[in-house]
């Protein structure tokens, strides 16, 4: 247990008592409505002069882990008046999983556009729109990123110069996407990384007249915007460094079947290869891909999905993990710093169920941790959260495509793999450790009663007869073996 943590548990109520001692001096007046663009934010900050206004709860960042936090705000009956998102974006917190599946639909195959995928609509929630936010009394500063915080006087700084104290502060800016360096044609035009709706936008108008498209990592945006292309029947190209499509997850026989599934959609792999450079063509944009094994690949759209890296800009100075990176929380989601907390991608904290600093960058996570660290905030709940690892893709699922692909996984991918059934219709993966211990679990293709088995054995983790689960053939008999201890 680092120091920090240590000195944070010796106050289990920190947040609470802190909360009473500066609650007395919020106003009691609502917040000025809610401004939809750079331009109207300036005009209502002038009316209502921002600076030092006190808002009692602020959240740094509106993405998918800030939709979850308002609603638990509101159903804590907590949010009119009292509560502040300050946003980079220019809409609503969404359900980002959607960028690189629904969004990504060819054109008549109806893409999922904003409003429909507002957050809490993931998790079978209400969407909550910009109207949402107004209705519940909840301010929403728009396009105007924090750039520094000042921890002794509890002021945020924005980028358009706006101060704003805080009581509590609940950063949720999450991950942004890791960029090629300019100087090897990162920033060319028709290169894109993929993070946000806005890039999302770029991507779809690039897609409309592309006709060779390189994909560059064999990871989650990789493998999802590759075959989000294939639906758009373009020439598509995944490079990538190691010898097979997401090598931390996919077994080396799972990874080639996954690979011969792209290959049938039309997809080329270039694998166990780096890039050299970007070159753009006279036009300026993008027109060659250059390899380090001397290749040179055409491409007028590249999309670049090579990892992601926490946004801990501007709060280093709150905590950091020096090992999982991200702003390091305890159990309940505090920092160092009594009064504040961090949730989603970018905070690092205690994975009970594995004994281990961590950081999760997948919605559930976002999800679960928003409503954790609410709730915490907000009542005198002070269960750790003791959360078990879960993830998800789905692929190929545009109408017409011939094989809709989706899988999920629970817990650990530590250990032994044994894998079981028949790509074509149903496959699994179990993880086990030395003692033959389930520690995680992947399932593609599965029944909803038979994903429903994975979260229960992924935690109880349930010995298994190894040479039984390896002589089975079907995913079927493989779950009834390592559920028939539960
Ligand atoms: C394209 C894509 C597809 C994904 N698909 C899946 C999936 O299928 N399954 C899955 O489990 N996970 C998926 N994920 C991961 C999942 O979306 C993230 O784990 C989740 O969004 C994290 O939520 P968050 O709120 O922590 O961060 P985000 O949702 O990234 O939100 C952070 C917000 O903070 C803002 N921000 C950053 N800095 C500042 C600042 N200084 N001031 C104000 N605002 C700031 C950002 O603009 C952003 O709006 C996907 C991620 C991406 C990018
Ligand atoms: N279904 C999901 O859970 C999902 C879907 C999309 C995105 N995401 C999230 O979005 C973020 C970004 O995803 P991602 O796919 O970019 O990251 P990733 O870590 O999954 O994959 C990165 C891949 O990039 C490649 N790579 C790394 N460095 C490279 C280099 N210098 N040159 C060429 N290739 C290189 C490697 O093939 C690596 O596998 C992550 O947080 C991820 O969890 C999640
Ligand atoms: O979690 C998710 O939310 C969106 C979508 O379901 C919202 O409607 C999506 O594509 C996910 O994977």
């Amino acid at each position: 247990m680092s120091s920090a943590l240590r000195r944070m548990s010796t106050s289990p109520f920190s947040s609470c008592a802190f909360q009473q001692r500066t609650s007395s001096w919020w106003p009691s007046r609502r917040p000025p409505s809610t401004p939809t663009s750079r331009r109207s934010l300036v005009v209502v900050a002038a009316a209502s002069n921002f600076a030092n206004e006190n808002r009692e709860y602020v959240i740094v960042g509106g993405g998918n882990a800030a939709g979850y936090a308002a609603r638990t705000f509101v159903e804590h009956g907590m949010a009119d008046g009292r509560l502040c998102i300050v946003s980079k974006e220019a809409v609503a917190p969404y359900e980002r999983p959607a960028l690189t599946k629904g969004y990504l639909f060819p054109l008549d195959k109806k893409p999922a556009r904003l409003p429909g995928f507002h957050t809490c609509v993931g998790a079978g929630g209400e969407r909550q729109t910009s109207e949402w936010y107004k209705e519940h009394g909840i301010e929403v500063l728009y396009e105007d990123p924090v750039a520094a915080i000042d921890i002794q006087n509890q002021i945020l700084t924005t980028s358009s110069g706006n101060h704003l104290k805080y009581g509590s502060l609940i950063i949720s800016t999450g991950c942004a996407a890791v960029r090629f360096p300019e100087n090897i044609g990162g920033n060319l035009p028709g290169v894109h990384y993929i993070r946000d709706v806005a890039d999302a936008d770029s991507l779809v108008s690039s897609l409309e007249k592309a006709k060779k498209v390189v994909v560059i990592g064999g990871g989650y945006i990789g493998m999802e915007v590759a075959a989000a292309a294939a639906g758009w029947k373009l020439d598509i190209t995944i490079i990538f460094p190691e010898d097979r499509i997401m090598p931390r997850l996919f077994t080396p026989s799972l990874a080639r079947r996954y690979e011969e599934l792209y290959q049938k959609n039309g997809i080329k792999f270039i694998k166990g290869v780096l890039i050299d450079k970007l070159e753009g063509g006279t036009d300026g944009r993008v027109a060659t891909v250059l390899l380090r094994n001397g290749s040179i690949i055409e491409a007028d759209t590249v999309i670049v999905g090579i990892g992601a890296k926490p946004v801990v800009s501007p709060f280093e100075a709150i905590g950091l993990n020096n090992n999982v990176g991200g702003i390091q929380v305890d159990s309940l989601f505090r920092t160092s710093i009594p009064g504040i907390f961090a949730i989603g991608d970018v905070a690092a904290f205690p994975l009970k169920i594995y004994d281990r600093m961590a950081r999760v960058e997948h919605v559930d996570h976002a999800r679960k941790s928003a409503q954790h660290c609410v709730r915490t905030l907000l009542t005198a709940h002070t269960q750790p959260y003791d959360y078990l690892p879960f993830f998800y893709s789905r692929v190929f699922e545009y109408e017409g495509s011939s094989r809709k692909i989706w899988w999920q996984f629970y817990g650990d991918n530590v250990g032994d793999t044994i894998e079981v059934g028949d790509f074509d219709l149903k496959v699994a993966t179990f993880w086990l450790d030395s003692e033959s211990r389930v520690k995680g679990i992947f399932l593609e293709s599965g029944s909803p009663e038979e994903f429903s088995l994975l979260p229960k054995l992924a935690k109880s983790q349930p010995v298994v007869d190894r040479a039984k689960l390896q002589s089975v053939t079907s995913v079927e008999e493989a779950l009834e073996i390592a559920s028939s201890s539960l």
